[in-house]
């Protein structure tokens, strides 16, 4: 059963015609675009922003219009993965290196809908490293001011090199344990210097549509 599938295919059924959509990243938002390549050859008439080049790339594939910020002035609907959900909808994203582009589009949506396997859902936010975007000046000097807030950070590696986003920057891997203050979390983390966006995805998803092993799709909603 492909829970992540399933998920996508719920979220993309409600994006209706003439909408601005914003398209997530990552291995459930991928089938998200790939429905939506479906349905606008079947008609559908969209505009699509995207939150990394390899999603534009996937969408410009599909023959999904893609337009830019300076073409626009919000998003209808947006629909992304995420690495971890609790009951409150707060996430932890950027598993697939994208969580700046990824809030920067969630910011601007009307509607934010998470796609998520069943694996995502947590009582408790933390069990997966927090993703933490900061400037490659001075790594090293931001990675211990974050580490000061109690968590052991990695800097993200890729075929033996730093990991480098879409913006030119690093990711630190920051294992914190158990997240009881995520609000706070996130303001500590982005006062410090080179920081330049965490992860944490707080009051911003709108629903998350979980897949299921037994082939059925839930949708969480506040
Ligand atoms: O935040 C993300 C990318 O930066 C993804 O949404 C997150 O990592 C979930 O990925 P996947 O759907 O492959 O499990």
């Amino acid at each position: 059963m492909n829970m992540k599938k399933l998920a996508a295919e719920a979220a993309v059924e409600l994006v209706q015609d003439g909408m601005v959509v914003g398209l997530g990243t990552g291995s459930t938002a991928y089938w998200a675009i790939q429905k939506l390549g479906h349905r606008v050859k079947a008609g559908l008439r969209i505009n699509a922003i995207a939150t990394s080049s390899s999603s534009e790339e996937l969408a410009r594939q599909l023959e999904i219009p893609i337009v830019s910020f300076a073409d626009i002035d919000h998003i209808d609907l947006t629909i992304d993965g995420a690495d971890e959900a609790d009951s409150k909808l707060t996430l932890v994203k950027g598993g697939g290196g994208a969580l700046l582009r990824e809030k920067i589009v969630a910011a601007a949506s009307r509607i934010f809908y998470v796609v998520a396997d069943e694996s995502k859902l947590v009582s408790q936010l933390g069990a997966f490293p927090l993703p933490v975007e900061v400037i490659p000046f001075g790594a090293d000097m931001t990675k211990r001011q974050i580490e000061k807030l109690g968590c052991g950070a990695t800097i993200r590696m890729q075929a033996g090199k730093c990991y480098i986003t879409d913006n030119g920057n690093y990711i630190l891997d920051c294992e914190f344990g158990a997240i009881h203050d995520p609000e706070r979390l996130h303001v500590q983390l982005n006062a410090i210097p080179g920081v330049v966006e965490n992860g944490l995805f707080i009051n911003m998803a709108h629903s998350v549509f979980v897949g299921y092993q037994d082939g059925s799709v839930r949708r969480m909603e506040l």
